[in-house]
């Protein structure tokens, strides 16, 4: 097939995925233009960001595989979409992630629309995920490598931005994608895969966060026994689930992060990783987004954080807008500001934010 006049631009982070990715299209004769984006000022005051390095290796790779190549900036259009959301998720006690909203707002909103001006068909990216198109319309599957399916980050996409997007590596195995790397000889294939949230990086997550939101210590409260277990950092600092404390020297931990108090600057916890303050029956959620068209209540399988199986779940669409998830079996540390994502076996239904999380008699109030 001849592919010269569909024109293609490759996010290139640098990264061995993104590198293998703009080789695959080459490869099938796309028009290929890889574009590198600086979200980041990495001069900031802590000067650890790696974007310089980055680009360096997009050159090295796109001149390898003979692709022009440049860099964007969207410096400005990060920082005031998913950063500030990233800080107000934090003052609100809650634990957002930038990497949702990242997938939204930038790589398939600014990002999308700047190569659509350049003329662009397509954006591609190597995310390991699959997108199909037929007269019903996209749909999203998970990437066939289940160890690092990235659906669950990209649950917030609307078929428009996903009929624009190609995903090349979603069909592969990350071994695989290492390998070919090696075969072309790529100046990326052993570049180490990237950890962590992207402007953070390496850094020590307390001290990044100390740097633009203040600390506020306050007391940590056994929740179970209403006994003072000492002092807490600030309430930014902890999710729910998170181990805290020690639990040596017999004081009946270790201890786990249950809740927050914000109005009373209280940190609650409980002993033992299976405490039942830790488990609920459902949740709410809003910024709710179905890729795939499903009922007004169905049953499907969820996930509410990345590194999950999926648990089976009810899923009502609630008169006031939000949504309501009922989950078969007591789910451990569902946590305010992660995403809940939505699966019917490989198909990416779509996905929620969560808001709030119930117990049985409340879920019953609730409901009313
Ligand atoms: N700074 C960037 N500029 C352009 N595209 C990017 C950038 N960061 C990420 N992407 C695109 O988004 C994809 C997924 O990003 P993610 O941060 O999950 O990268 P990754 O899995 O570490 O991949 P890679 O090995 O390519 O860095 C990348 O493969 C790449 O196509």
């Amino acid at each position: 097939m001849d592919n010269s006049n569909i024109t293609v631009v490759v996010g290139m982070s640098g990264g061995v995925d993104s590198s293998v990715t703009a080789k695959l299209l080459k490869d099938q004769g796309y028009n290929t233009i890889g574009i590198f984006m600086k979200n980041w000022d990495d001069t900031d005051e802590f000067g650890i960001c790696t974007a310089t390095e980055d680009y360096e290796d997009v050159r090295l790779v796109a001149e390898e595989i003979g692709i022009p190549y440049y860099s964007v900036n969207f410096e400005k259009e990060y920082y005031d979409r998913v950063f500030q959301y990233f800080l107000d998720e934090y003052k609100k006690g809650r634990t957002p992630n930038p990497d949702v909203m990242c997938n939204k707002e930038i790589k398939f909103k600014a990002f999308l629309d700047h190569a659509m001006k350049l003329g662009a068909d397509y954006v591609a990216t190597g995310h390991y995920a699959r997108v199909t198109h037929d007269e019903t319309g996209t749909t999203m599957l998970r990437g066939v490598d289940r160890n690092k399916d990235q659906t669950y980050f990209l649950n917030q996409l609307s078929q428009e931005q996903l009929s624009r997007v190609m995903f090349p590596l979603g069909h592969m195995d990350k071994k695989e994608v290492r390998k070919l790397a090696h075969e072309y000889d790529l100046a990326t294939k052993d570049k180490k895969d990237s950890t962590g949230i992207c402007f953070i990086g390496e850094r020590d997550f307390k001290e990044f966060l100390s740097g633009y939101l203040p600390a506020n210590p306050g007391r940590m409260i056994n929740m179970d026994t209403g006994e003072d277990k000492g002092q807490h950092d600030g309430l930014m600092y902890y999710t729910i689930g998170q181990r805290q404390g020690l639990g040596i020297g017999g004081d009946g931990g270790p201890y786990f992060v249950a809740g927050k108090n914000l109005e009373t600057n209280e940190l609650y916890v409980v002993s033992g990783y299976h405490n039942e303050a830790l488990y609920s029956s459902s949740l709410e959620a809003s910024d709710i987004n179905f890729i795939t068209e499903v009922p007004d209540r169905f049953e499907c399988t969820a996930k509410f954080r990345y590194r999950q199986e999926d648990e089976p779940v009810t899923v009502t669409k609630m008169d006031n807008g939000t949504l309501h998830v009922a989950f078969k079996e007591a789910a451990r540390a569902i946590t305010p500001g992660q995403a809940v994502v939505f699966y019917d076996g490989e198909i990416c239904l779509g996905g929620a934010t969560i808001d709030r999380v119930y117990k049985e008699a409340k879920e019953l109030e609730y409901l009313g």
